[in-house]
Formats: structure tokens, sequence, C-alpha cells
């Protein structure tokens, strides 16, 4: 048994976060998610976060400061979920290691089907959002 640590990044475009959908043979095909992948061994998160924006949307952006972490439980998977704060640096995104991507309000994503442990964070950017008015 082990934790798995995963870093994602939340990208605010104005009012708007990129979201991504995995691929239909990844696990938890074609759910929608906040991009990023796997934490390497030793590797900074902030760098792997880079990383990972880098090869599955090939772009770049500045990693900020945590915005959630969210523990959870799939079977007896444990992953431990490091979500960044994350600005976009303008480049637009590319599918290459996703099937689709969105950029969304808040309010807009609770029509998507999302992996289990990103409920937190989009419930916590929705009550952001609910905040601000
Ligand atoms: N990237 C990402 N993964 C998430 C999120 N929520 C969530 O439960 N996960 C899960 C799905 C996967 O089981 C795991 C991350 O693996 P991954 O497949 O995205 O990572 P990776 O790109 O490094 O994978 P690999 O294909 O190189 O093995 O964490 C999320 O918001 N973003």
């Amino acid at each position: 048994m082990h934790t798995l640590v995963v870093t994602a990044a939340v990208i605010f475009k104005g009012d708007q976060v990129l979201i991504a959908q995995r691929k239909k043979n990844a696990d938890h095909g074609l759910k929608w998610e906040f991009p990023g992948g796997k934490l390497g061994y030793g590797e900074e998160p902030r760098e792997g976060l880079r990383r990972e924006i880098r090869e599955e949307l090939g772009m770049e952006i500045e990693v900020g400061d945590i915005f959630e972490v969210v523990s959870h439980l799939y079977g007896e998977r444990h992953i431990l979920l490091l979500c960044y704060s994350c600005r976009w640096l303008g480049q637009a995104p590319e599918t290459r290691d996703c099937k689709d991507f969105r950029w969304l309000t808040p309010e807009e994503m609770t029509g998507y089907n999302f992996t289990e442990a990103d409920l937190p964070v989009v419930q916590k950017l929705q009550r952001r959002t609910n905040w601000a008015r």
C-alpha cells in the first residue's frame, strides 16, 4: 500500500478555469479533471506540474500557491491531490495527452463528469464565485 501523489493545475483566465478530459483508455477514462499528473520520485511538485502541463497541453504556466489538497481513496488506491492556483501565460492549449479541454466558469462545471477526487475542488471554486457577488 502506498499513496500516489498527483499534482493538478487550477489555471485561471479571467473568470474561467481550464479543465481537461481524460483519454478513453486511461484510468477514469473520459472523466474531466484539472490537468496534471503523477509526481515523479524526488520531483519538486511545482516543477512536476509544469512538466505535466507541457506534456498534456503543450503550454507553459506559472504555478502559484496551493488552492486545495484532497486525500481520496479509489477503492484501495490512495491519492493525494495537490491542486495549485496557476496563471495562464497566454498560450493556446493543445490536446497532446488528453481527449479534450474547456475553459469554464465554476458554475458551468456542474454539468461535467469529474473524477471523484476533484469534487471538493469544484465546490471550492463555486463557493469562491458566490462570495465574489
Ligand atoms: N491529473 C489529474 N489526475 C487526477 C485528478 N483527479 C484524480 O482523481 N486524478 C487521478 C487520475 C489518475 O489515477 C491519477 C493521475 O494520473 P495521470 O494518468 O493523470 O498521471 P500521468 O500523466 O503522470 O500518468 P501516466 O500516464 O504517465 O501514468 O490521479 C486530477 O484532477 N488531475
